[in-house]
């Protein structure tokens, strides 16, 4: 297989299509980057990471050119947002939102995510998906523009800005949502070479689906190879489509979700500070 140069040949096991690889969370990292409590899943995830071999981690030494960004719950604190609202509408019908439906829901596009919900909550013939949305988009309406930054997305997106390192956005919110969500955030947002959303007409498939990740790599300069692509995500639908795609996926979950969705990622992170992009071939932080 032509390697690049500088590049080593990797294994065929190691290509990004063919099989995960975890690679060591960064352990060393100063408690205080870590947020919050360890619960069971974080401990979970450094063992599963602990198990990384050397291998692995050679193996991962890609030279990524290429950034991806997943946006809800991974760029933006947004995902709280949903949830809150997916609580109330169920209230009215004396049922309760959990994350095993949470984790089915996230990233997929709005009219796809709201018939799971309709259907998982036992609501068909109660309540449609549109009239579910219409319900859903009315109270995000309020709560949408004080979405803020998730911890280390700043410093992770302006270091590769000034590294010049392309990077874009594939988002499965839809263009109004996505306006709504990112007034705040203009100049993080202007950093990115281009914003794939998920009603794009080029997008025929939400997440877990390759569409969106393939739209948005064609979307660059030039042509790149998805082995070189890196691309963040926070729910398991992204990954899942980062992966069919043939790109690498470091994976931000939210603490709540199910350790058995971590599976497929090849690196998992309790949160972008602790994200080390020498590990992927980038730039290193300077401070
Ligand atoms: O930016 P993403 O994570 O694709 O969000 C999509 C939206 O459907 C929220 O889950
Ligand atoms: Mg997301």
């Amino acid at each position: 297989m032509a390697s690049r140069a500088g590049l080593f040949l990797l294994p065929l096991a190691f290509l990004p299509h063919r099989r995960p690889i975890s690679l060591p969370a960064l352990r060393h990292s100063p408690p205080s980057l870590h947020l919050g409590r360890r619960s069971s899943s974080h401990l979970l995830m450094e063992k599963e990471a602990a198990t990384a071999t050397a291998t692995a981690t050679e193996a991962a030494r890609r030279r990524i050119t290429h950034v991806i960004f997943d946006m809800d719950g991974l760029l933006l604190d947004s995902e709280p947002f949903y949830t809150l609202v997916q609580e109330k509408v169920l209230e009215r019908f004396n049922k309760t939102f959990d994350w095993s439906l949470k984790a089915k829901l996230m990233g997929k596009k709005a009219i796809e995510s709201a018939r799971i919900f309709v259907e998982e909550c036992g609501l068909t013939g109660v309540l449609t998906p549109e009239e579910f949305l219409e319900e859903r988009e009315g109270l995000l309406q309020e709560l949408f523009p004080s979405c803020q930054l998730l911890p280390g997305v700043d410093r992770l997106i302006s270091h590769l800005h000034v590294n010049q390192i392309p990077m874009c956005v594939a988002t499965g919110s839809y263009k109004q949502t996505f306006d709504l969500k990112t007034q705040r955030h203009g100049e993080i947002f202007s950093m990115m070479h281009h914003i794939v959303m998920g009603d794009d007409p080029d997008v025929k498939h939400g997440k877990p689906s390759p569409d969106i990740f393939q739209v948005a790599a064609n979307r660059f300069e030039r042509n790149v190879d998805p082995a070189d692509i890196l691309v963040f995500e926070d729910a398991p639908a992204g990954v899942a489509a980062a992966k069919s795609a043939g790109m690498w996926v470091v994976m931000v979950p939210d603490e709540r979700l199910d350790a058995s969705h971590h599976k497929e990622a090849d690196q998992i992170l309790t949160s972008l500070l602790d994200f080390s992009p020498s590990l992927w071939g980038l730039p290193p932080f300077t401070k």
